[in-house]
Formats: C-alpha cells, structure tokens, sequence
C-alpha cells in the first residue's frame, strides 16, 4: 500500500516514516513538507540515513497519488486537505484536533470557525474499534487524552470525579521552538502549564461520557525535562467504594484482549518508541489511583495512527508495531 505523510518534517511524520518501515504492506512514497522541498528526509530525520532515499515535496493534496495519507499537520491546516483527500479515495488519518470533537464543542475550545466538518470515529482502538474498522477517515486522539482515558476507563462509570494530573515530555510540542521549550527553561526544570484550561480536556470529557460516566473530569499537565512519553496520574473518586483485589481485576478484565495496554507499573523508559500503553491502579478504597505511561509521540500519535490504518486496511491490528522499549 502506497503511503503519504503530508507533515513529514514535523516529530510525528518523522516518526510515522521510522515505524513504516517495519511495516511489510505500507511502503512511504510521498512526504511533504512546505518549507523542505527537494531537501532529503534523512537531513532532517538523521536517524533513517540510509533507510530512505525519499525526498520531501512541497505537495498540495491534490498533487498526492497514494493509496492512504497521514496527516501530520496542525490543527486547521488538517482541515484543508482532508476533503479532497476523501473526494480522492485516499484513506486518511488525521494526527491533528480537527476531526476530534463535534463542530460546536471543536470551535468553542479551539476558537475557529471549521471550514470543512464532517463526523469522523475518534482513533482509539480500545474502546472504538468497531466504528474504525474499514472507516475511510478516522481521527487520530491527542496524546493527553489516549493515556488519560486509558488510565480511567475501566472505572470511569464508577465515579463521580476523576482528576488527571499528567507530565509530558517536550517532544509533544512540536519542532517549532518556542521560549517554554527552550533548554534552558525545560532542562532541570519542572513546571504546570494550563492548570485549568487545557484543550485536551474535551476530549477527555467526551470520552468519559461515551463510557457511561457521569463523573466531573478535571487535568492540569506539566512540562518534564524529558523528550517523550506522557505519565499521567489519574485520581478517580468512587461513588461507591471498592477494594484493591476488585480494582485491579476489573483492569485485567477490560484490557484482556488488548495487545497495546499492559498492566504492569507504569514508566516511561519501558514504553519508550513504543505502542504500548502500560497501566496500572492502587484504591485506597473510594479513591483510586490509576497510573499511565505511553510514548507520546507513538501511543500518543504516529503508532495509534498505525494501529487505525490498521484496522481500516484489514490489517492485523498490531503490524509493525511489535516494538519493544528500551529498559533501563
Ligand atoms: N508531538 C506530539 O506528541 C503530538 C502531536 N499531535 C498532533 O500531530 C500534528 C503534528 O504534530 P508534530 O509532528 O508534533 O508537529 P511539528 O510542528 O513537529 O510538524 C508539523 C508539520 O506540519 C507542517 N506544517 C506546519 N504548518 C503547516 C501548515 N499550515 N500547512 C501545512 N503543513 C504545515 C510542517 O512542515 P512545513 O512547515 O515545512 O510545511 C511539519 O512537517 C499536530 O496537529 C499535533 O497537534 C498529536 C499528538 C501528539
Ligand atoms: C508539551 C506540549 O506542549 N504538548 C502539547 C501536546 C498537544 C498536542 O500535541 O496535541 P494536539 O494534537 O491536540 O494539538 C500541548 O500541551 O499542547
């Protein structure tokens, strides 16, 4: 299958271009980048010299002959190309916000008018498979709300709060510098941003409400000084209270099947470059604490776009990201 990355310069594209090749049907004949045309790609992304000849193009959507495209973007530049993407017959996933949410809830949160709406499954596979399964467009999550919802999910009808406090690493803000990204402000350094405000928090909210919650949902994320992985620590208050044997046969239970969600105490070093969502809870009866790790630059975006190209492809869902971390 022929494969674009339109936003290939970025983190996200970088990384959708090293976890293809080890996928054995999805061969990578366009990358796009506006700025990089006719630059190598292994002059941005060093680390495939010598896995890649490709070069970028500085391609509109309209230019790419491709079997499925990956949009590695930012949110309203994904908007722009997604329609004639679909008019194509190019499947698509969209790592930006654009397709996340509904039409009022997405303008409110983001503060823009979208040009170009239409209802798209919401890319994660632990609890919405069926709708991406053969979909022609499917909405990739944001990284907070994958290991957030992953953390909470098998308790979210059980309570009436859940708080997500979770710490990032910098990776998650993209390539373009910016003075909260800078070293030194990052390195040695710990800090919340967006204590109350976070656009994430939609989505986090609408997934706990397809799950049958009723519960208040509340995040504030924090800046590691760390290049990737998101570690989330969610506080989930129980309306009634239930015993750690319960809890965490409850977790066992709900991600049985699933190949991507451990149950093992999370850290970030072990899901590094890695698919995996690692999880695991403690209760101290009506308060559970239920811990997450992904990579978010693979759970969290490139590797989840995978797993729905995937199951959109009819693929087995875990192809060519059986990929371990790097512990220690
Ligand atoms: N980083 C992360 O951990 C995660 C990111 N995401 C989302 O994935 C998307 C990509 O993120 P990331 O790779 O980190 O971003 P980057 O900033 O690292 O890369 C963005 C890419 O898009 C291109 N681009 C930028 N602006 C435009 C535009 N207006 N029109 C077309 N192309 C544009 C850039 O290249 P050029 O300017 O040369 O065209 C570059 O290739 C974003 O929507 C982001 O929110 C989602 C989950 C996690
Ligand atoms: C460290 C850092 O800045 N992280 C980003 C992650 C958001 C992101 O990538 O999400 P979207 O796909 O929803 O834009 C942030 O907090 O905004």
């Amino acid at each position: 299958m022929e494969i674009a990355i339109i936003g290939a310069s970025g983190y996200t594209g970088g990384e959708l271009m090293r976890l293809l090749l080890h996928h054995p049907s999805a061969d990578v004949v366009a990358a796009t980048s506006r700025k990089l045309d006719g630059t190598p790609v292994a002059s941005v992304h060093p680390h495939l010299r010598g896995l890649t000849d490709l070069v970028f193009r500085n391609a509109g959507a309209g230019d790419i002959d491709a079997d499925f495209a990956f949009l590695a973007v930012p949110h309203t530049a994904a908007m722009k190309v997604a329609g004639t993407l679909a008019e194509r017959g190019i499947r698509t996933v969209d790592l930006s916000a654009d397709y996340r949410l509904p039409k009022d809830v997405y303008e409110k949160i983001y503060g823009v008018t979208h040009e170009a709406y239409f209802e798209a499954p919401y890319g994660l596979p632990e609890l919405h498979r069926d709708e991406i399964r053969g979909a022609s467009f499917v909405a990739n999550p944001g990284c907070f709300p994958t290991g957030a919802t992953l953390a909470a999910a098998p308790l979210a009808k059980f309570a009436h709060t859940i708080i997500y406090d979770s710490k990032t690493g910098v990776s998650g803000a993209g390539t373009s510098p910016s003075a909260t990204t800078h070293y030194p402000n990052v390195g040695d350094n710990f800090s919340a941003y967006k204590w109350t405000s976070h656009r994430h928090l939609a989505e986090m909210k609408q997934e706990a409400a397809r799950l049958g919650s009723t519960a208040r949902c509340y995040f504030t994320p924090h800046l590691l000084p760390v290049n990737r992985g998101i570690l989330t620590t969610a506080h989930i208050l129980l309306r009634e209270p239930m015993g750690q044997d319960e809890v965490e046969a409850l977790y066992k239970k709900f991600y049985a099947d699933e190949f991507f969600v451990r149950y093992q105490k999370p850290t970030l070093a072990a899901v590094r470059g890695t698919n995996f969502c690692d999880v695991a809870v403690e209760s101290e009866g009506d308060r559970v604490v239920a811990v997450s790790a992904i990579d978010n630059l693979v759970k969290g975006a490139s590797g989840q776009a995978i797993q729905n190209m995937n199951l959109m492809c009819g693929f087995a869902e875990d192809t060519g990201l059986r990929t371990a971390g790097m512990f220690p």
